[in-house]
């Protein structure tokens, strides 16, 4: 008799700081990806344990019942490499991966900035320099074309992820003036697995607190990118809100012309018409339940007041849309399959 094999050709990935919760995010979405295996994980902390002691949220997972934490990232060999560590941190294990021809997708800010002055200025850590190698800003929806070509690509930060994508059509029309304000809400998770003070339950719960009001890394992040597509001076500042994941973002700037409010949906609508991870709300305003654990970036209010100021409002998971959803997006383009591929999860209401 003779049997038909079809073989299929999984690609290798490797998730360097699998026990945060970008990593932990990136195992739960790759769990459900049919075109790659986890054959590494790593963490100083958990090294030699199995992944499910870890992270027993994926028991069950078939594909990962012989996946363990490895503490050396030397020994990690993979096609493709997610760095879901620390800013400063990615940049001493990312170069070592790129000389060995291993593409990576880095989930810090280490790789975001082509400038490093500004990098250096808003870290307040040196810079080891660029590699020699094609870096892209992974934000599909705005460089798609990059990010195919792309050995190294930078993941961009949760809170410019919302805010570029709520402001965009309207930058790159020309409609509105050259100051935008972006003020969001965060979910805690947005500041990792390790508790401090500020995260601590009581500080946090019942309260919305403002922090790094004018000084927050992610608006230079934000404008020096909008500033590729059109002219603008970026303000920001984000609060922390009693919730575990979400960012809620409510741009504001004022027209250069007299639209209205339905003008303004034609020009999302027209702008993210074929971007199947941007969800537009023409008649409603968008949620954080909606887009929980999922890869949407739901964009809506489109309101212009009797000054002429437009507020648009956008809501993502950080975790997902803002970090290793959008990875996933980003080494689904990198390598060809299909850009939805284990990113399927639609929200919850409530
Ligand atoms: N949380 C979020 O919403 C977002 C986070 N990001 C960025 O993604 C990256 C990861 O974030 P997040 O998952 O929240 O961070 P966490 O603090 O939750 O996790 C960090 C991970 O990095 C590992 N790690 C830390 N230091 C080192 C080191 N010196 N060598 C090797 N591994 C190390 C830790 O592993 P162990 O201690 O076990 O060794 C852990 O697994 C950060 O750069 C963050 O700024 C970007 C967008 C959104
Ligand atoms: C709640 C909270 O603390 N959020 C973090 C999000 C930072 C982040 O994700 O950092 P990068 O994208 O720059 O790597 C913060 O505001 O610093």
């Amino acid at each position: 008799m003779i049997t038909k094999k079809i073989l299929v050709m999984l690609m290798d990935v490797a998730i360097v700081g699998a026990t945060g919760y970008t990593g932990a995010e990136l195992l739960r979405l790759l769990a459900r990806h049919d075109d790659v295996d986890v054959c590494y994980i790593t963490s100083r902390r958990e090294a030699g344990k199995h992944v499910f002691k870890v992270h027993p949220h994926l028991k069950g997972v078939d594909k990962y019942k012989e996946l363990y934490f490895v503490g050396d990232v030397d020994k990690v060999d993979a096609d493709i490499v997610f760095t879901a560590t620390p800013h400063g941190v990615s940049m001493s294990v990312v170069p070592k991966f790129l000389e060995r021809g291993v593409r990576v997708i880095d989930l810090s800010g280490d790789y975001r900035f082509e400038d490093l002055s500004l990098y250096e200025k808003y870290y307040n850590i040196k810079h080891v320099g660029l590699p020699d190698v094609k870096i892209a800003y992974g934000l599909p929806e705005l460089n798609r074309e990059n990010i195919k070509k792309a050995q190294l690509v930078a993941n961009p930060g949760c809170f410019p992820t919302g805010a570029i994508l709520a402001i965009a059509p309207l930058v790159k029309e020309g409609l509105i003036e050259e100051r935008v304000i972006f003020d969001s809400k965060t979910g805690v998770s947005g500041a990792g697995v390790n508790p401090t003070e500020t995260t601590h339950f009581p500080n946090v719960n019942e309260n919305i607190t403002p922090y790094k009001i004018t000084k927050h890394r992610h608006a230079p992040e934000i404008e020096k990118e909008l500033n590729k597509i059109g002219r603008v001076k970026v303000s920001f500042t984000p609060h922390l809100a009693p919730i575990t994941r979400g960012i809620l973002t409510t741009a504001h700037a004022f027209l250069t012309e007299d639209i209205s409010d339905n003008d303004i949906i034609d020009i999302y609508n027209e702008f993210y018409g074929r971007e199947f991870f941007v969800r537009i709300f023409s008649d409603d305003i968008p949620r954080l339940t909606y887009v929980r654990g999922t890869n949407f970036c739901d964009i809506g209010g489109f309101e212009v007041d009797c000054h002429g100021r437009v507020v648009v409002v956008s809501c993502i998971d950080n975790l997902v849309k803002g970090a290793s959803g959008q990875a996933i997006q980003n080494m689904n383009i990198m390598c060809g399959f299909r850009e939805e591929e284990g990113l399927l999860d639609i929200g919850l209401n409530p």
